[in-house]
């Protein structure tokens, strides 16, 4: 008689539990009807296990991914195995509202499922038992970490002022793009430049104004990048293009291009009109540059020399 109560007292123990427990739990029968629906469940859907039980979970939730999941748990009563929903595959099964605080900007509950098969006193797999766990905490933090790791990528690969690639990630492109050559053969050239006469802008309007020159001459460059292009800041007023399956006659229409562009674009700072032009240096890859650094020293050497014959010019590296 003991023995029975205390039978009685734990079964009843475990419905209570069952009951209160934060996780979700759903018993279905082979067509899908729904046998058991814990506390839980109800608190989150609104519906009652007395509204709900013997009904069709897809009837009742047609909001479901009906084929995916009548599929993953027709492999669960066939194989008598144990299925997962991981909610970095599918956010949700149960579209539930998110009520925690702490995660107040998730709009719904971030939820892990795992589908388990039930056997009845015969062995047979007659049911199957959904768990329904909350991880709205876990996966915020994780999607958080995600963005800020995403922002910090992009934050150490980008110049400040002028949102350009900064130097170490610009040399990064070019080295790739050496790689290329090196293993393909793919033709490729690379653009420096550099704005003349830039120390007078400084001295003249000051160091403010100098900056918006900075900026303004890279906004008007990213404007005339395709997206293969690799563009820098490589130093203070020294810009550096990499651009891909580019010939070096190519890469000249486009510094023309660009050069008049700037030169018919002069900025305004503070009531007055700052002019300044560019001069530019290509250099294509080719067999006779044997290192990436030396492909940029080409380059550098064609700036020197568009310096050198009276600025606000582009010129082809030759040998
Ligand atoms: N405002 C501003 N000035 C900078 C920045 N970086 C470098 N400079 C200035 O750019 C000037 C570069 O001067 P130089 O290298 O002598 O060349 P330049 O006057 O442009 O003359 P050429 O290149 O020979 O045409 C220096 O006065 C630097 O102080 C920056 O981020 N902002």
């Amino acid at each position: 008689m003991a023995q029975n109560a205390d039978a009685m007292n734990e079964l009843h123990w475990l419905i209570d539990m069952v009951q209160t427990i934060e996780v979700g739990l759903v018993v279905l029968d082979r067509n899908f009807n729904i046998q058991l629906w814990n506390g839980f469940m109800e608190n989150h859907s609104g519906i009652s296990p007395n509204a709900i039980k013997g009904c069709n979970l897809f009837e009742q939730f047609p909001n479901l991914p009906a084929n995916w999941l009548k599929q993953k748990m027709e492999s669960v009563f066939l194989l008598k195995n144990r299925a997962f929903i991981s909610w970095e595959q599918r956010p949700f099964v149960f579209k539930f509202k998110n009520y925690r605080p702490i995660t107040g900007r998730a709009e719904f509950m971030y939820q892990n499922v795992t589908l388990l098969p039930l056997a009845s006193l015969t062995g047979q797999v007659t049911h199957l038992s959904m768990i329904v766990y909350d991880v709205t905490d876990i996966a915020i933090n994780k999607l958080q970490l995600k963005a800020a790791n995403t922002q910090l990528e992009h934050l150490s690969q980008t110049d400040g002022l002028t949102q350009l690639f900064n130097r170490r990630h610009w040399q990064q492109c070019m080295n790739h793009e050496y790689e290329r050559f090196s293993r393909y053969g793919d033709s490729a050239s690379l653009v420096m430049f550099d704005i003349d006469h830039f120390k007078r802008v400084n001295d003249t309007y000051g160091h403010m104004a100098g900056d918006k020159v900075i900026q303004h001459i890279a906004h008007i460059l990213s404007q005339s990048l395709r997206e293969t292009d690799c563009a820098g800041r490589y130093g203070g007023e020294e810009f550096a293009v990499v651009m891909s399956n580019t010939r070096a006659r190519d890469a000249w229409h486009f510094t023309e291009r660009l050069r008049t562009r700037i030169a018919a674009s002069p900025i305004q700072f503070e009531g007055q009109s700052i002019q300044v032009t560019i001069s530019l240096g290509i250099a294509e890859v080719g067999d006779p540059v044997e290192s990436a650094s030396m492909w940029l020293s080409n380059a550098d050497h064609a700036l020197y020399q568009a310096k050198q014959e009276g600025r606000n010019r582009s010129i082809i590296f030759e040998e």
